[in-house]
């Protein structure tokens, strides 16, 4: 099956509710999820739910990722310390949906101590919908990419 509408989903604890919020969202809006978990609320820790999800991306298994935490910050780092993975976090839908156009994100981070469900929804929305616009925006991301290496 192409991968091309295929979002893969993670969190920490705190956020396992909003996740699972999101996937059907996301499903709702016609992608395929993969939610990696973890299911149980109990203490975990988000670098190793960041890098999982983030591998599943820079693989090419999905095309998009959505990430949460606490802040959706800690997460995001660690996402990002995976090659190929431009991860941002977005509190807001313009920031959602600029992550994609002008950054050509891969993978959006949603902080559930931050964003309540219904604005977390709008953002995954947003973020979804939008399409990298390529241009000069292509060379800067081309250059996030040289850095890499
Ligand atoms: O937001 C986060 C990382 O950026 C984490 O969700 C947060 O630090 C977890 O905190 P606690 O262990 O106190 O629930």
């Amino acid at each position: 099956m192409s991968t091309e509408k295929r979002i893969v989903l993670s969190s920490d604890h705190a956020a396992i509710e909003l996740r699972q919020a999101v996937a059907e969202h996301a499903k709702s809006l016609g992608w395929e999820v993969e939610d990696i978990g973890p299911i149980s609320p109990e203490s975990t820790h988000y670098p190793k739910h960041g890098k999982a999800a983030a591998r599943k991306v820079a693989s090419g298994d999905c095309a998009l990722g959505i990430i949460l935490c606490g802040t959706g910050q800690g997460i995001m780092m660690a996402a990002n310390k995976v090659k190929g993975i431009r991860c941002g976090v977005a509190s807001d839908t313009f920031s959602a949906k600029m992550i994609r156009q002008h950054n050509d994100a891969n993978m959006l981070s949603i902080g559930a101590r931050v964003v309540g469900e219904g604005l977390a929804l709008e953002i995954v929305e947003a973020f979804l919908g939008a399409e990298f616009e390529g241009g000069r925006h292509g060379t800067r991301v081309d250059m996030i990419k040289a850095i890499e290496g």
